[in-house]
C-alpha cells in the first residue's frame, strides 16, 4: 500500500465525529466527505470474501394457504418450509396479507426518521444494554468493526391489547408530532404478530407438532422491532452494514427495498438474498433452533453496503415472553433424540447478547458455556 494512503487510513477522527465525552458519533454526512473511512469502521478480511453470482436459492412460500387454503397446499408449503429449514432456515413468503400501502406507509416513516437532524436522533439514543431508540453503528456498545448503519428500536408486546404501546413509544422518544408515524407503526406490528403467528402454525405443522404449539407459545411473546438505514459508503469493500452473524432471538421477519445487500452464507459462499416488493425474508434465530430440538438450522448472514445508494430495512425479531422456558415439544425428543440444548430464558440469552457477548456465529454454543463458567465460578 502506498504509505500515504495508510497515513490517511489510520489518521485521527475529525472532531464532528467524537462527541464531549471522547465517544463516537456516526454522523453520516461529515463521514461521507471523508476521503477514506475511518479504521473503527473496517472489518476484517476473513468477514469480506466476495459475494457469490450465485443467488440464496430459498423457497417462495405462499403463506396465503394458511388464510383460505386447502390442506393439500398447506402440506406442500410445510415441505418446503421443511427443506429450507433443515437446510439453512431461509425462506421468503408472498400472499401475507400485509398492507402494501402500510408497507410504503412504514417507509415513509422511516426514511423521516433517519432523516431527522442527528441533534434530534441523538435526543432518542439508547443506552448501552438497552435495545430501544436511535443507534448510529452502535457506539454506545463497540469501538471496532463498526456496523455502517443507524437503527432505531422499540418492543411491541404480543398480549398489551391497549392499540397504542408503539404510538406512545414514539411520542415519548421522539416528541408528540409522532403520533401519526407511531400509528403506522402500531398497525405495522400488529401486522407482524398475525403473520409470525401464521408462520409459526407452518413451521408446527412442517415439524410435525401439534398444529398450534408454537402459535400458543408466541402468543404472549414480544416483538424486538427495529428500523435499518444503510447509509451508501465510497469504501464499501472495507465495512459491513451488519457483520457475520446468526439472530439469537427465535424469528426474524424482514422487509428489505430494492437495493439489496443481505447475503446468507451457504457452502461456503456469500450467497445474496433478493429483494422482493411483496415479500417478508423470514428466517430463523437460534432460539427457535432450540425450540425445534436442533433440527432446524439459523443460517449465518451479513448486510453489504451499497456504494452509491442509501438502503432501507424494517426488521421484526420475535421473542418469547421474556420468563418463558425455552424447550421443545416433547414430541421432539426422547430416548432415540436426546435434548440438543438445556433449558434457558430468552431474558437471559438476550442479556448475555447484550452485555457478555458480540453476537456471530456461535452464540448458543458460548452462552451455554458463558453459564457453566459463571455456575462453576461461583
Ligand atoms: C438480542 C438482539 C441483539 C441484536 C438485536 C436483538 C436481535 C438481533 C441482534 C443483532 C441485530 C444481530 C446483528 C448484530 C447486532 C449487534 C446489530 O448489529 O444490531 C445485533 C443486535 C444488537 O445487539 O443490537
Ligand atoms: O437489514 C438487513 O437486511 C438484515 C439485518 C440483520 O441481519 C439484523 O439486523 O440482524
Ligand atoms: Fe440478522
Amino acid at each position: 500500500m502506498d504509505p500515504s494512503a495508510a497515513t490517511l487510513l489510520h489518521s485521527p477522527l475529525p472532531k464532528e465525529l467524537i462527541d464531549e465525552k471522547g465517544g463516537m458519533i456516526f454522523d453520516k454526512h461529515v463521514l461521507q466527505q471523508l476521503e477514506h473511512i475511518p479504521k473503527e469502521y473496517h472489518w476484517p478480511s476473513s468477514d469480506l470474501v466476495e459475494t457469490s453470482q450465485e443467488e440464496l436459492n430459498e423457497p417462495l412460500i405462499d403463506i396465503g394457504v394458511m388464510m383460505n387454503g386447502d390442506e393439500v397446499s398447506i402440506a406442500k408449503a410445510a415441505e418446503l418450509v421443511r427443506d429450507a429449514c433443515m437446510k439453512h432456515g431461509f425462506f421468503q413468503v408472498i400472499n401475507h396479507g400485509v398492507d402494501q400501502n402500510l408497507i410504503t406507509e412504514a417507509y415513509e416513516g422511516t426514511k423521516h426518521i433517519f432523516n431527522l437532524p442527528l441533534s434530534m436522533k441523538m435526543v432518542a439514543r439508547n443506552v448501552r444494554g438497552e435495545l430501544e431508540g436511535y443507534s448510529g453503528a452502535h457506539v454506545e456498545k463497540f469501538s471496532s468493526k463498526l456496523p455502517w448503519k443507524e437503527t432505531f428500536t422499540w418492543r411491541y408486546h404480543h398480549d398489551d391489547e391497549s392499540e397504542s404501546q408503539v404510538v406512545e413509544y414514539f411520542k415519548s422518544a421522539l416528541g408528540e408530532e409522532f403520533q401519526h408515524i407511531g400509528l403506522v407503526f402500531e398497525r405495522y406490528c400488529k401486522a407482524m404478530k398475525e403473520l409470525c403467528l401464521m408462520i409459526m402454525e407452518l413451521l408446527a405443522i412442517s415439524l410435525g407438532v401439534d398444529r398450534l404449539h408454537y402459535r400458543n407459545y408466541f402468543l404472549d411473546g414480544e416483538q424486538t422491532m427495529r428500523l435499518n438505514s444503510y447509509p451508501p459508503c465510497k469504501e464499501n469493500h472495507l465495512t459491513l452494514g451488519n457483520g457475520p452473524h446468526t439472530d439469537p432471538i427465535s424469528l426474524t421477519l424482514l422487509h428489505q427495498d430494492h437495493v439489496g445487500g443481505l447475503e446468507a452464507f451457504l457452502d461456503n459462499k456469500w450467497l445474496p438474498v433478493r429483494p422482493r416488493p411483496d415479500a417478508f425474508v423470514i428466517n430463523l434465530g437460534d432460539t427457535f433452533v432450540a425450540l425445534s430440538n436442533g433440527r432446524y438450522k439459523s443460517c449465518m448472514h451479513r448486510t453489504r453496503i451499497n456504494k452509491e445508494n442509501e438502503r432501507f430495512s424494517m426488521t421484526c425479531f420475535v421473542n418469547s415472553r421474556v420468563d418463558k422456558i425455552v424447550r421443545p415439544p416433547e414430541t421432539l425428543f426422547g430416548e432415540d433424540e436426546p435434548r440438543k440444548y438445556p433449558d434457558y430464558v430468552w431474558s437471559d440469552l438476550e442479556n448475555f447478547t447484550q452485555l457478555h457477548h458480540r453476537v456471530d456465529a456461535a452464540n448458543l454454543e458460548s452462552f451455554f458455556q458463558w453459564i457453566r463458567s459463571s455456575k462453576s465460578s461461583n
